[in-house]
């Protein structure tokens, strides 16, 4: 039987990076869509994406009693002060939505030039074990804010995101191109000691 890990998010974008990261180490990343027991969601009640991140490996580990990989992951933007950060999915209120998402943001930096449209991915990896501490690894992607919508892949903020040294937004790159620079990423990478040691 191939080795498994469940992926405590509801989230389609993050699982199939996640199945496309872990599929390098021989090892199935398997999402909560995907569990025959309906999950209910965490409430993400913390002040950080260590905290969140942590609230749902932690919460969905114990129902499950047994090791679960969480994400929390957002957008900072310089000129908004690091803002939305941990409120990104629910930046244009709740149930969350994407589109409606990236028409705030983009109606925020309206006439903002380009030079201060900086902005980074934070990804925040929390492994939990009932019984075990919490292990946790981080990730940024530095990139630009766009100031209209260009691209089909990715998921997100993606299609407004220019990654430095890109002419491309995140959406415009295939998920291969992606998957080698993102936040999420870079916090695999964090991840590689731990993903030896315990293979
Ligand atoms: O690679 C990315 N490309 C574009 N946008 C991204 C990315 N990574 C995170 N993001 C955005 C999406 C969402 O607005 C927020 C994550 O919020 P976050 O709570 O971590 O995830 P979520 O609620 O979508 O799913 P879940 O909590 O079930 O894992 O940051
Ligand atoms: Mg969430």
């Amino acid at each position: 039987m191939t080795k498994q890990i469940i992926i405590a998010t509801k989230n389609k974008g993050k699982s199939k990076e996640f199945k496309e990261f872990f599929a390098k180490y021989g090892i199935e990343a398997i999402s909560l869509l995907e569990l025959d027991e309906e999950i209910v969601d965490v409430e993400e009640t913390g002040n950080s994406f260590r905290e969140n991140a942590a609230l749902k490996a932690e919460t969905i580990a114990n129902h499950l009693q047994q090791m679960v990989l969480a994400d929390d992951s957002g957008l900072e933007v310089d000129v908004l002060d690091g803002k939305p950060g941990i409120y990104s999915a629910r930046y244009a209120g709740e149930p969350t939505d994407d589109e409606k998402n990236i028409q705030k943001l983009l109606q925020e930096l309206a006439g903002v030039p380009k030079e201060k449209r900086g902005a980074r991915f934070v990804c925040t990896l929390a492994i939990a074990e009932p019984g075990n501490e919490t292990i946790f690894r981080t990730g940024f992607c530095e990139g630009k804010i766009s100031t209209q919508k260009k691209g089909n892949h990715g998921f997100g903020y993606d299609p407004v995101f220019v990654p430095e040294n890109y002419n491309l937004t995140m959406a415009e790159l295939p998920s291969n191109e992606k998957n080698k620079i993102s936040h999420r990423k870079y916090a695999m990478d964090e991840l590689e000691d731990w993903l030896e040691q315990s293979n």
